[in-house]
């Protein structure tokens, strides 16, 4: 194969990522190929269209140019990186999900969310939630308070971050989050049909990613999330269902990728 035109080979790259952009579904970067115009460093790089198609993005695209560049514009190479933030990756648009089987409770570090379904009208009763309220009485009160006071922002498919008590950092006990998902607007015989659950689920664990990235981006410790199968017991909806709903959240820029099922 001969060697491409910086020029040339700017074209075949931009029809190449274009090609994979449309094929998948992550967000086309909206960078630029690094590679100079000739005038601007003497030499075109000698890059073939080989390794355009053998990079899988394009920051793979300037490490395999660079690589094979190696000895010809070693100089410029790290003008090349200095210059241009293309080398970070593409952040995770989709949740990255482990599974373990266990209590969510148990060995949790400090500053975990746990994450569980709620209803909007401000009662943990039975199942998860009965537990969530033995163990964080001060985050049960403020929930049912957020139910009762903003009936209008307790909405399916909406999420509450509450965040560790004070008085646990005082008494010297774990920090932990409660992450509520207000995925049905009532419980018992009045919950929502399961198709509606589901529906509410996706946005509601993107509300609560919202609020946590907004957290951090103030300086809070936010750490690992925690989630149990929700909607599975209380809420009757198929876990499989609830898990396929997980799987095709598309997360936004900053949110964090990483979660934990406990089942
Ligand atoms: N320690 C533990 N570690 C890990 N997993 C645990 C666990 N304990 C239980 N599980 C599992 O956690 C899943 C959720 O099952 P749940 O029935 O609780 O919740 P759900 O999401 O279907 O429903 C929400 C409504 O349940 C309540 O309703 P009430 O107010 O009583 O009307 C609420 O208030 C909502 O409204 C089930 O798989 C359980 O095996």
């Amino acid at each position: 194969m001969p060697s491409l035109t910086s020029s040339a080979m700017r074209e075949e790259a931009d029809a190449y990522y274009e090609s994979r952009a449309s094929e998948s579904s992550h967000p086309s970067p909206s960078v630029q190929p690094v590679i100079k115009p000739e005038s601007d460093h003497g030499a075109a790089p000698d890059v073939t269209f080989e390794s355009v198609a053998r990079a899988t993005s394009r920051s793979d695209f300037i490490a395999e140019t660079c690589s094979i560049n190696e000895g010809t514009v070693l100089g410029e190479r790290s003008t090349l990186l200095q210059s241009t933030p293309l080398a970070t990756p593409l952040p995770p648009t989709r949740l990255s999900i482990t599974t373990t089987h266990g209590d969510i409770f148990s060995v949790a570090p400090s500053r975990t969310v746990f994450i569980h379904a709620c209803n909007c009208a401000g009662v943990w009763g039975t199942g998860i939630a009965a537990e969530f309220r033995l163990r964080y009485p001060k985050a049960n009160t403020r929930y049912a308070s957020y139910c009762k006071k903003n009936p209008s922002d307790a909405k399916p498919g909406t999420a509450l971050l509450i965040p560790p008590s004070p008085a646990s950092e005082q008494k010297n006990e774990p920090q932990h989050y409660v992450g509520c998902l207000f995925t049905s607007r009532h419980y018992g015989r009045r919950k929502d049909v399961p198709a509606r659950i589901l529906a509410n689920t996706g946005p509601a664990l993107l509300d609560l990613l919202r609020q946590i990235r907004d957290a951090r981006n103030v300086g809070e410790d936010v750490g690992e999330l925690r989630i149990c199968k929700i909607n599975a017991g209380k809420f009757a909806v198929p876990w499989e269902d609830t898990l396929k709903a997980l799987r095709s959240l598309k997360l936004e820029p900053g949110m964090e990728s990483e979660i934990t099922i406990f089942l």
